[in-house]
């Protein structure tokens, strides 16, 4: 039987090549980075198979690939996936849902507690040799915000929002309401979360977290309005994509004091403009969207999207293929 071609849209950790090399014939970019749209689109006439990692995947990127049957993704978040273009091609879409949750919620708690006490900010001042003689973490220049028992809204009380609200209440005793497209009785039970509506969470919560996946209905899902009904001493925490934010009005909420700070892995436009006003706020934590960035979790990514991709191609029924596209299966 002839082995699937597959094109791999970047490096990937030797021991996950040479998985897929025993079930594929694979040609890879191989210079550092993801490879650029032109030589992708040349490099993809012949294949079955893609493995990628957030590389737009649309109509005309399909018209170059004509035997393509499989797309999977190094990532849980598939908003690079153009859906209806891949289901009139019958193209199957797979991610990597479940091995990030730990470490993205992880990722998020840090994000609180570094805005919150001020983390990136004081240490800054005491590497830049500011830490004057005689003050004291006593004294309010230097004074946070308690993340314990503090109370938090999670905005997409999904799998990562989960494992999010089981540090939060667990560890460290918050009371937790949460906004979801449908209510989640698993999550009220397990951790006494509230559900309520998107205007409550924003009102009552001292930490909003946005964890919704990016979809056509969560472009700038929190915009001017939600900052508003914000308490002035409440923290905005994103980490799903940067366009679920009107990111413009964050920056007027952050700016005239609507909200107390931020904590953002995810912007508008990734690598973050170095002009963009959010860089220069010292109540604002910024990272370069690491949530899912660690060695062991990025290789389990890349392990479970090459098993995944291998499972689509030899005919068996794959785990993980994205919701909107499971249709094709049948
Ligand atoms: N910063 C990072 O590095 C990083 C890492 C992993 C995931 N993410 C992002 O986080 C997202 C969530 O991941 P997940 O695995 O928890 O996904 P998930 O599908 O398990 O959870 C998303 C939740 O959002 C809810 N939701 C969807 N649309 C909604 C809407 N319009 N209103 C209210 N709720 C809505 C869903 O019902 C679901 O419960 C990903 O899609 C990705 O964009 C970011
Ligand atoms: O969606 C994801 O898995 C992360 O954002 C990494 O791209």
């Amino acid at each position: 039987m002839s082995r699937p071609k597959v094109y791999i849209t970047k490096p990937i950790p030797a021991e996950v090549r040479a998985y897929l090399d025993q079930h594929c014939d694979c040609t890879q970019w191989e210079e550092a980075g993801v490879a650029p749209r032109e030589r992708l689109l040349e490099a993809i006439q012949d294949v079955e198979g893609l493995l990628t990692h957030g590389s737009l995947v649309d109509d005309e990127l399909l018209g170059h690939a004509p035997k393509l049957r499989a797309v999977s993704t190094i990532s849980v978040g598939y908003n690079h996936f153009d859906l209806d273009a891949m289901r009139s091609r019958e193209v199957i879409g797979l991610h990597t849902p479940y091995v990030l949750d730990d470490t993205v919620a992880d990722l998020v708690l840090a994000l609180m507690l570094s805005a919150s006490r001020r983390i990136a900010e004081l240490d800054a001042l005491v590497k830049a040799g500011k830490w004057q003689k005689g003050s004291s973490t006593n004294e309010q220049e230097h004074f946070g915000m308690d993340v314990h028992h503090a109370k938090l809204g999670i905005i997409g009380m999904g799998r990562i929002g989960d494992a999010i609200a089981k540090r939060a209440v667990h560890g460290f005793g918050m009371e937790l309401r949460y906004y979801n497209r449908s209510r989640r009785p698993e999550a009220e039970e397990r951790y006494g979360a509230q559900y309520c509506d998107l205007e409550e969470l924003l009102r009552e919560s001292d930490f909003v977290v946005l964890m919704t996946p990016l979809t056509p209905k969560t472009v700038h899902y929190i915009r001017k309005e939600h900052f508003e009904l914000m308490k002035p001493t409440a923290f905005f925490i994103n980490a799903s994509r940067g366009q679920t934010v009107d990111e413009a009005a964050m920056i007027e909420a952050l700016q005239s004091g609507k909200i107390r700070g931020a904590g953002l892995d995810v912007f508008d436009v990734e690598p973050v403009q170095p002009d963009n006003p959010l860089l220069k706020m010292p109540n604002v934590v910024t990272l370069p969207h690491i949530g899912s960035a660690t060695a062991q979790t990025r290789f389990d990514m890349a392990m479970l999207a090459a098993r995944n991709l291998v499972e689509a191609l030899n005919g068996s029924r794959p785990q993980h293929v994205v919701k909107e596209l499971q249709s094709l299966l049948n």
